[in-house]
């Protein structure tokens, strides 16, 4: 445990986090994935302070949400040595507290909540008394609470100059927030994560489908029928020849508009072996960018003309399919078929891609939304061979569900059993399923968003922007080598927004 919290990204930057805490009130800590951030910095400092001649002091840390709250403060307690089960009470350095829930105890150093408890706290314990550091992590998702918490932490620096305030964020906007309290220091750290393989939608049908032809049939066997619920409905397309001069009776004539709707082919044009492909790598570039991820568009500037060249290799049958395949669409059965290849049928199969399937380890699947979670839930209860409790532990995620349950999803089952985690975007960042070897990803998310003529905020299901794309498949490999596949076209990664939603 030692020795991997040493080889953490953070491990090397534990001198520069606390020499600048010290000399300053307010410092920014700018991680990037995996580099230890949520789990190292309060313990940097709660080892600081049980180091200190003095007695005082104890370090408040929260977490946009509930399971990160939990799970990171089960994770710090074990890392610092704190005996089992000593959670919040009085011998134990680690407490947290969360809705409903609270184990914290006055000795506990250091006490994880979520944003609403400190809120909370903040309006009967106006100067946090007894607290000398408040550590507020993933600034960067921009809730109304986190704002908010930020702008009540300002006004306290006058009345506390003696309260430390380190805020933690993801590589994008930390400038923003070291600007709002006047451009305070900002750590950068580089992020650590194990290799993953990616596998976008047409890989998946192209090893599914139709691959006899290359020798190596994977018999996965996804196809998808032109009538299929997860088909698109064929294209009309709008023929417009503009204004044209139409003559009538006694030598008048009339200007009208020639215009008309034709039913797109489903077929790949033999005669044009270019359309689909330039259909496949259009790539739009012109959405805007802020510095920070300029790396991220430069990995797919280079990977276009590699990717132009990887498109011919599908074949037409994958072409068609993926033609046909309504992207926006939960598409249940290929998930199924999926979790079935991965767990079962790979086994049995001698593949390039059935080599590169973890034999172990959980799988995480995220999807958009509870009757999302609950539809395919069902769909595995009820499976042939996913079924089977004995071999298979189903675990929904999601906020609404109590954190006990959430927990359920930390545990390593037995051996010979393996683990299926449904989940919204909770899962994509905060926390660390340890055992997940194997990503499925819908690309599919609920957002909250305004709308300005109703004057209501609801729910919309959106496609995820690249870098919610990127954290979702870096969950493969948070604690070893793993495997993600999207299930949407390496082009409609592309395409996507650049701009990280809030989880
Ligand atoms: N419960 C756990 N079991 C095993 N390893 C863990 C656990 N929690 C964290 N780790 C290890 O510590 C690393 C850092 O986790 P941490 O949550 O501190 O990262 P982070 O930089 O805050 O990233 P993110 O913001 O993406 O969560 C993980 O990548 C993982 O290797």
């Amino acid at each position: 445990m030692k020795k991997k919290r040493e080889e953490l990204p953070m491990a090397s930057y534990r001198e520069q986090v606390l020499d600048l805490v010290k000399g300053h009130q307010v410092v920014i800590v700018s991680g990037e994935t995996g580099c230890g951030k949520s789990t190292q910095v309060p313990q940097f400092i709660a080892e600081y302070l049980l180091q200190g001649s003095s007695t005082v002091g104890s370090v408040i840390c929260t977490q946009p949400r509930r399971i990160s709250a939990v799970s990171i403060a089960k994770r710090v307690s074990v890392e610092m040595g704190d005996w089992p089960r000593s959670l919040g009470i009085k011998n134990g350095m680690v407490g947290y507290q969360i809705r409903l829930e609270s184990k914290v105890a006055e000795e506990n150093v250091l006490v994880f909540c979520t944003t609403g408890i400190l809120l909370r706290r903040l309006e009967s314990d106006k100067t946090l008394e007894g607290v000398t550091h408040v550590i507020v992590d993933e600034v960067h998702e921009r809730t109304i609470e986190s704002d908010f918490l930020l702008v009540i932490l300002k006004q306290l620096c006058s009345v506390r100059p003696d309260l430390r305030i380190i805020l933690m964020s993801a590589t994008v906007e930390a400038n923003k927030f070291s600007e709002y309290f006047g451009y305070c220091p900002v750590i950068t750290v580089p992020g650590r994560t194990y290799p993953v393989q990616v596998q976008y939608l047409e890989d998946v049908i192209e090893a599914t489908g139709n691959l006899s032809e290359l020798c190596y049939v994977t018999n996965l066997g996804y196809t998808l029928e032109e009538d299929s619920p997860y088909a698109l409905r064929r294209q009309r397309i709008k023929r417009d020849h503009g204004n044209i001069d139409v003559s009538g009776k006694h030598g008048t004539s009339r200007r009208v508009r020639l215009d008309w709707f034709e039913e797109d082919s489903d077929e790949d044009d033999p005669y044009d072996p270019t359309r689909i492909e330039s259909k496949l790598t259009t790539v739009s570039r012109t959405e805007s960018t802020t510095p920070n991820e300029e790396n991220a568009n430069q990995d797919d500037n280079n990977n276009t003309e590699k990717q132009e060249e990887e498109t011919l290799k599908y074949s037409k049958q994958t072409r068609k399919m993926i033609r046909r395949i309504d992207q926006d669409r939960i598409n249940y059965d290929l998930i199924l078929d999926l979790i079935d290849y991965v767990c079962i049928r790979s086994r049995e199969q001698e593949t390039p891609m059935s080599r590169q399937v973890p034999e172990t380890g959980a799988i995480l699947v995220f999807l958009p939304g509870m009757p999302e979670i609950r539809r395919l839930y069902d769909l595995i209860s009820a499976h042939h061979v996913l079924g089977d409790a004995q071999k298979f532990v189903l675990i929904a995620l999601h906020s609404t569900l109590s954190s006990e349950h959430q927990e359920k999803a930390f545990d390593v089952p037995p051996k010979g059993m393996r683990k299926i985690v449904l989940s919204t975007n909770i899962a994509e960042t905060g926390v660390t399923i340890s055992d997940v070897t194997v990503v499925i990803d819908t690309g599919m998310a609920k957002i909250v968003s305004y709308d300005k003529k109703k004057r209501i905020t609801r729910l919309r299901q959106m496609f995820v922007a690249k870098a919610n794309a990127r954290q979702r498949r870096g969950r493969a490999g948070r604690v070893q080598e793993g495997l993600c596949f999207h299930l949407f076209t390496e082009n409609k990664f592309l395409e996507a927004s650049n701009k990280l939603y809030s989880t």
